[in-house]
């Protein structure tokens, strides 16, 4: 089976994706890892010098590739992949969609950092945890309707959450 992670920056996906590959003993990928590999650019870079557009190109690009080349795995997915090129239908096609969904505020504290030290390209203005949150807030609004196309959704979920949906 293939399962992929869907659900905001800082909701876990890369964190849990790894862990409960591990403890179902199956594959595990992260888009935006595939992605730098293979391009031997950083996401970052990868904004900067050729514009989110491209980077959307690339995320299904990989995405139909990591498909094509493997039958099973856990594959934590960038919080944009499904909003964009139809991604989240092939991904039910194909799999499991997991929709990971913690509340905001927690979310936030995650992925803040002072000093314009945040890696993720989404929140490289932001100068407090209140920026973060607004972005948070608005990235939700304009995804859910993508999210809620995932065909599990979990709020609460530990290290065992995966083998309950095998
Ligand atoms: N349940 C959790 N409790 C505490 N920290 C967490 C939890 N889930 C994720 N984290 C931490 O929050 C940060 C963001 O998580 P990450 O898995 O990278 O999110 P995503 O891939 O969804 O953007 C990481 O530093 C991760 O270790
Ligand atoms: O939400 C987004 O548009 C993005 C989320 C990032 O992944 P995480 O959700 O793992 O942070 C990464 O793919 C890129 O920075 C764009
Ligand atoms: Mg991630």
């Amino acid at each position: 089976m293939r399962y992929f992670l869907l659900g905001l920056p800082g909701s876990g996906k890369s964190y849990w994706g790894k862990l409960w590959a591990e403890n179902i003993k199956v594959l595990y990928f992260d888009l935006d890892e595939v992605i730098e590999t293979n391009e031997g650019f950083s996401i970052n870079e990868i904004f900067q010098n050729e514009g989110e557009e491209h980077f959307r190109n690339l995320e299904t690009f990989y995405l139909n590739k990591l498909i094509d080349n493997y039958e099973g795995f856990i594959l934590s997915t960038g919080g944009g992949t499904p909003c964009f090129n139809n991604n989240i239908k092939l991904m039910n096609e194909e799999g499991v969609s997991i929709f990971l969904n913690p509340p905001i505020k927690e979310t936030a504290k995650r992925i803040w950092k002072p000093n314009g030290g945040n890696k993720r390209p989404m929140f490289s203005e932001c100068n407090s945890l209140n920026d973060v949150e607004l972005i948070l807030n608005r990235l939700y609004k304009k995804r859910l309707p993508f999210y809620q196309e995932a065909n599990k959704e979990l709020n609460k979920w530990d290290e065992n959450s995966l083998k309950g949906l095998k």
